[in-house]
């Protein structure tokens, strides 16, 4: 897995944001099983609740492409480290819990987690079978 690249196309997905309401700026970088990448950058409304995080676009435009399997996903934002929200960590689980998430500050300095480290005891599609 090239992580490096990875987090370098969360970090030019950042630059796609739109977030005229927090100024908070997100990317983030999903790698398919079969090497693909999608990329993801957060969205916000003047009516503030369907705002998206760059996470879930990135998810969202994997899966209505028909993707379902994922290896990691890179992340980044105007914190130093910005750590997915919960419901983002909910909607990675639903695809894994073995999946990487790299909380990235800049191409040469991240930090990587599982899901399930971020997530642990999560309820997720097995509960329901
Ligand atoms: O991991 C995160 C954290 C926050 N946001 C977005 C949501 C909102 O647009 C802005 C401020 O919360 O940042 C993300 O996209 N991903
Ligand atoms: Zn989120």
């Amino acid at each position: 897995m090239d992580k490096k690249n990875l987090v370098k196309k969360a970090l030019e997905a950042k630059k796609n944001a739109y977030a005229p309401y927090s100024g908070f700026h997100v990317g983030a970088a999903l790698l398919t099983d079969n090497g693909k990448i999608y990329t993801g950058c957060n969205i916000e409304s003047a009516s503030y609740t369907p705002t998206i995080c760059a996470e879930r676009t990135a998810i969202c435009k994997a899966v209505s492409e028909g993707e379902r399997k994922f290896i990691a996903i890179a992340i980044t934002g105007d914190s130093e480290w910005t750590y997915p929200c919960g419901v983002c960590r909910q909607t990675i689980r639903e695809f894994g819990e073995d999946i990487v998430v790299i909380v990235a500050k800049s191409e040469d300095e991240y930090k990587e987690y599982t899901l399930k480290e971020l997530l642990p005891h999560s309820f997720g599609p097995e509960n329901l079978k």
